[in-house]
């Protein structure tokens, strides 16, 4: 088991324990140390001052997700000419609102997430059953080792002190596809590419290159700091710092991973493994999936490995809560936005459903830009950048999940945590149920399931028009019927008995995912409508609003753990030039905000 480290430059920061624990609370294998109390001596730059006079909302804010208690707030008064209490209000604790609001900060501001659901985390959240934890998304964590500048999950907890125990997963996934192919992708880049090489010996040399340039860009990444894109000051800097690798990643921005590896493969089955391979992380294959995502993804997995957190995915966002809070922000649950209030065109706060209303200096949506468009904004017209992005994205199909609980003999001695499957006809790869994702996160965590038990966590593609417009009883009746055949598949493919193994079923719908994770249609993220130009054409995090701002994965660089912690970076980065916390230059910001939507155009 690995524990990362993170030293603390500052003496201010070092080892203050968290004040007052409560051992029923305690946060299993994370680490936090509460500096909130210091925090101003190393970022006392831009806060909002706060008097009670200006108070436009107090509240206070309880973070024992373990007992899951609403924050309590009460309206005081609203002097609308008076200064914000907050400088950023972040709709959303998904991973990507969180990162950028534990970002701000850190950085001095101060900030409150409003969300919806009971605990943070969105869909990189948790539930808890009958002694299991099961993960509400995905359990493949990349960017979570302790080296490089690509580690952004481990970073982002860094910031507010916290550091987590992680188990390092020797395979990052085992692909089982048509005509009997098996390909596991071993944590050791050599062990994995000697394997698929065994497969096709024919290949040898397009798979060193193919998977070389991959390298190459992922060399270029993880040698910048990352930071807002949108910001000129950061932007130019890093060109002149690092000239060779910025231009290798503007070359490679407009392409995508499907014409590189027809540049150097022609054998049709291994360029469809390739397509698996962008699948699972795009849903997409690789003609659509960018190649800087692509390389990212599949270079992270040995670089760094893909390492699971002690205690389940949830508790990343658990921790960043925290952290946010003893940071001196807030963070409030229960709270559902159902507006984005705007004055003078201006982004300047947000209503909830219930009414209350809160103002600040920006606000950020981690909400889908669906949603942050066609249902937080009342405006009358669809920005025209929004516009754009709408005709070249569209939702990607939301998925079908199914939790088990199951008992531990049915699992084979040695089994991977994670699997791919789709058996007969690689043409069923992007179909609705063609293929099926599985995770077993208890083979690596075995105190997420009661003694004795695995948790299978298996999910496959859906569209949520599958399943509306059903009955009660019917639509019961066809979650059992889909999801029988999905769990006879991997029986008949993996897990011979796995039927008469199940202690505990729970099954998700496209629609339970609109509802838990207040994503339109519940989709798992944007899609490009055709072949799109790599990257180019994704929007970052500024909108045509003034004030407003988006963050997660319909921004750029898309869907991912790690990419929407990035998307967090880049925003809070953005937004603090803009709140004056971070230097800002207002001619260069125009100009290149302005090349950057023509660049988007080309898209
Ligand atoms: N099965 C999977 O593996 C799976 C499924 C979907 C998404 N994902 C991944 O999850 C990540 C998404 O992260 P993200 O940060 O973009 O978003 P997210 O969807 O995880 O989080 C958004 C959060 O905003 C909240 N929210 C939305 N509308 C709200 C409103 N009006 N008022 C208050 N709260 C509101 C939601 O409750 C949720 O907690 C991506 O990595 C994506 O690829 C994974
Ligand atoms: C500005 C301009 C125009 C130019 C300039 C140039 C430059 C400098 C550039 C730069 C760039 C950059 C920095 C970029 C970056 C990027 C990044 C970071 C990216 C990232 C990405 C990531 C991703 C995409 C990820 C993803 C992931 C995912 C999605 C995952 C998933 C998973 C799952 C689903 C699981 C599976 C399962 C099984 C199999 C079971």
């Amino acid at each position: 088991m690995n524990t990362l480290n993170f030293g603390f430059s500052s003496p201010n920061l070092k080892s203050k324990p968290l004040s007052n624990p409560k051992p029923r609370n305690q946060y299993h294998g994370i680490f936090c140390f509460d500096s909130s109390k210091s925090q101003n001596l190393e970022f006392g730059v831009g806060r909002a001052k706060h008097s009670k006079k200006n108070n436009i909302f107090r509240s206070k804010s309880v973070v024992d997700v373990d007992k899951v208690v609403e924050s309590e707030s009460s309206y005081t008064s609203v002097n609308r000419d008076d200064d914000y209490l907050y400088d950023a209000i972040v709709i959303g604790s998904g991973v990507g609102g969180l990162v950028a609001a534990t970002q701000l900060a850190v950085k001095g501001a101060k900030v409150l997430v409003l969300e919806k659901y009971v605990i943070p985390g969105g869909s990189s959240g948790f539930y808890k059953r009958d002694g299991f934890t099961f993960d509400v998304g995905s359990s493949v964590m990349f960017g979570f080792s302790d080296k490089g500048n690509l580690n952004l999950i481990t970073q982002a907890l860094a910031a507010v002190g916290c550091r987590m125990q992680v188990i390092p997963d020797p395979t990052t996934v085992h692909f089982h596809l048509p005509n009997g192919l098996s390909v596991q992708v071993h944590r050791e880049y050599k062990e994995f590419i000697s394997e698929l090489i065994s497969k096709f010996p024919h290949e040898k040399e397009g798979i060193l290159k193919f998977y070389g340039v991959c390298w190459k860009i992922f060399n270029a990444l993880n040698s910048l700091e990352l930071k807002s894109l949108e910001e000129p000051i950061y932007l130019f800097g890093q060109f002149f710092k690092k000239p060779l690798e910025c231009l290798t990643l503007a070359y490679y921005l407009p392409q995508n991973a499907g014409d590189i590896a027809r540049k150097y493969i022609k054998d049709p089955e291994l360029l469809s493994f390739i397509d698996a391979e962008c699948f699972i992380v795009s849903t997409v294959n690789a003609m659509q999936t960018p190649m800087i995502n692509a390389s990212m993804v599949l270079c992270d997995r040995h670089f760094g490995g893909i390492n699971y957190p002690v205690g389940g995915v949830g508790e990343i966002a658990k921790s960043l809560a925290k952290g946010l809070v003893n940071k001196g922000s807030e963070i409030l649950y229960k709270a559902n936005a159902s507006s984005i209030i705007l004055e003078n065109g201006k982004a300047v706060g947000v209503k909830l459903s219930d009414g209350r209303q809160f103002y600040a200096k920006t606000i950020i949506s981690n909400a889908t830009r669906w949603d942050t468009f066609g249902k937080l904004l009342k405006t009358e017209e669809l920005p025209e950048e929004e516009k754009r992005f709408q005709k070249a994205y569209v939702k990607a199909p939301s998925f079908l999940s199914i939790h088990l609980g199951v008992k531990a003999e049915v699992l084979p001695p040695n089994t991977d945590c994670h699997h791919f499957v789709l058996e007969d006809d690689w043409k069923s790869l992007e179909d609705p149920y063609g293929s099926i994702f599985l995770s077993i996160p208890t083979v690596l965590d075995a105190s997420l399931a009661p003694e004795g038990n695995h948790i299978l966590h298996i999910f496959t593609t859906s569209s949520i028009e599958d399943w509306e417009g059903l009955s009660r009883k019917d639509y019961e009746a066809k979650k059992e019927l889909v999801a029988e055949k999905i769990i006879s598949r991997l029986e008949k493919q993996l897990f011979p008995g796995l039927k008469s193994s199940i202690i505990f079923k729970e099954v998700g719908t496209p629609k339970t995912h609109r509802r838990y994770l207040a994503r339109d249609s519940g989709t798992y993220g944007p899609m490009p409508r055709r072949t799109p130009k790599g990257l180019l054409g994704m929007p970052f995090n500024t909108t045509a609003i003034n004030g407003l701002y988006c963050v997660g994965d319909s921004c750029f660089p898309g869907q991912g753990v790690i990419a929407v912690s990035f998307s967090g970076v880049m925003c809070a980065h953005r937004v603090a030039a803009d709140l004056g916390i971070e230097k800002k230059n207002p001619v260069l910001d125009t100009g290149l905000l302005q090349l950057l939507s023509w660049f988007r155009s080309l898209a």
